[in-house]
């Protein structure tokens, strides 16, 4: 595995590796349960491991259009011819077998006796029999019952996170429902006096808050449920009370903006009053002043308001909490090399992330081309890159055409 880091950070502290299993430690994954047609249950996360209610297949059936056969009638080391005695078409009853061959189509129940089935490109028909090659395999072209999935096995565990294949072996085990565990509920708000929501007249000064969009997004892709709150101003006292609403009926509440030491920057002070704030800044560019804490009793993550230190806060930060709340089995995103297109120096101390594109030479080797917006205000840098190169704490400079670790987007959410 790539190696990201883990090194010792600066001025005393977290790195976002240490960070991040301290956020995940404090939370516990949520109560309740509820039961999900197959059709509703992509994504949600499996409270307890299925057990296969029968075999699969359920029966002995043919891989192939062919002929089913006893090895035993199969004449050692020639061809044998053998009478054509009947047919078993997909979805017919299993016939039984005497000396001699049966005509039989793929997923046919075999015929009782019968025990190998010869393909029928390899057989020559005439005359209501056939001539099948030496040189057969006992059991060739046959799907056993019970061959991929024993009745009474242990198919999924508890904490998957279903995917589309799950669903498929669920419905092929003849489920149609599945119980999941519910889904954590997020409480979603941007800070800041200059936001305004899109499609607004923009007063002077102010901006459209961009955070919101991408972590509505963000937090489906986790797996969670939005309770989206808007935009709270910078001021001190209606953002406790709106932290303190948020929390009543949320697993987790997840704000941006305000975390860092500005005369504006009340979020801290706010959970502060109404809760602990655990954690305050990690050794990470971007994402640094992140904020994790409890808001009455609820955990709360605070993400900087840069919207890239957004995205990477909770990449490696938020999604990993939602994960442990949601009860899912989470591994985390595993990096690979490319090889840099460029150089790059950091101070040592701080993990820091680069987005980038990938792109071919004229020989076909990939490298990695870091996007021109580079501050971690730059939403153009998050959207026309590929994925983030991530230079470990130790680094202080790297080099074009060195190797360093690279994680797709693709793979983190
Ligand atoms: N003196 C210092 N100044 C700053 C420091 C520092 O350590 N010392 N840290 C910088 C870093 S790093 C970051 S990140 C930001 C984080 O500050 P806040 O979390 O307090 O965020 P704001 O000040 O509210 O906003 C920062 C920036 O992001 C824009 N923003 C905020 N919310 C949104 C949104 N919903 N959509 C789009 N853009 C948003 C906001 O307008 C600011 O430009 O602090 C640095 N400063
Ligand atoms: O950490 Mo700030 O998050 O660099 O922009």
């Amino acid at each position: 595995m790539v190696r990201l880091g883990g090194g010792r950070s600066d001025s005393g502290l977290l790195t976002l590796d240490e960070a991040a299993a301290d956020a995940v430690s404090r939370v516990h994954p949520v109560a309740g349960a509820l039961v999900l047609p197959l059709a509703e249950a992509d994504g949600h996360v499996l409270v307890q491991a299925v057990v296969a209610p029968r075999d699969l297949p359920p029966f002995a059936n043919s891989a192939v259009d062919g002929y089913a056969v006893r090895f035993a009638d199969l004449t050692t080391g020639a061809a044998t011819s053998l009478p054509i005695l009947g047919r078993t078409m997909a979805g017919e009853a299993a016939a039984v077998l005497e000396h001699g061959a049966w005509r039989i189509f793929t997923g046919a129940p075999v015929p009782e006796g019968a025990d190998t089935i010869v393909m029928q490109e390899d057989a020559v028909a005439s005359d209501g029999a056939v001539v099948l090659p030496a040189g057969i395999r006992r059991g060739a072209n046959l799907r056993s019952a019970g061959e991929d999935v024993a009745r009474g096995q242990a198919i999924l565990p508890a904490g998957r996170r279903l995917r589309p294949q799950d669903l498929g072996l669920l419905a092929a085990l003849g489920l149609a429902d599945v119980t999941v565990r519910r889904r954590p509920r997020v409480a979603l708000f941007s800070t800041g006096d200059e936001l305004t929501e899109p499609g607004q007249a923009l007063a002077p000064a102010a901006i459209y808050d961009a955070n919101r969009a991408m972590l509505r997004a963000l937090l489906a892709r986790a797996g969670a449920e939005t309770v989206d709150l808007g935009i709270l101003r910078d001021e001190a006292g209606g953002l406790e009370q709106r932290l303190r609403e948020a929390a009543a009926d949320c697993d987790l509440v997840l704000t941006s903006g305000g975390v860092s030491v500005g005369e504006a920057d009340h979020v801290r002070d706010a959970v502060i009053a109404c809760g602990t704030l655990d954690l305050w800044r990690v050794a990470i560019k971007p994402g640094k002043p992140i904020a994790i804490g409890r808001v009455a009793g609820t955990p709360f993550i605070g993400l900087p308001g840069n919207p890239v230190a957004v995205f990477v806060g909770f990449a490696f930060v938020a999604r990993p909490l939602l994960a442990r709340l949601a009860g899912e089995t989470y591994l985390p995103p595993s990096a690979r090399l490319v090889r840099l297109g460029f150089s790059h120096a950091k101070k040592p101390g701080r993990r820091e992330f680069l987005r980038v594109s990938l792109e071919k030479d004229g020989e076909g080797v990939t490298s990695a081309r870091r996007h021109s917006g580079e501050g971690a205000g730059s939403l153009a840098s998050l959207a026309q890159s590929d994925g983030l190169v991530v230079l470990a704490e130790e680094i202080a400079r790297v080099e074009a055409g060195e190797a360093a670790p690279f994680l797709p987007y693709a793979d983190l959410f």
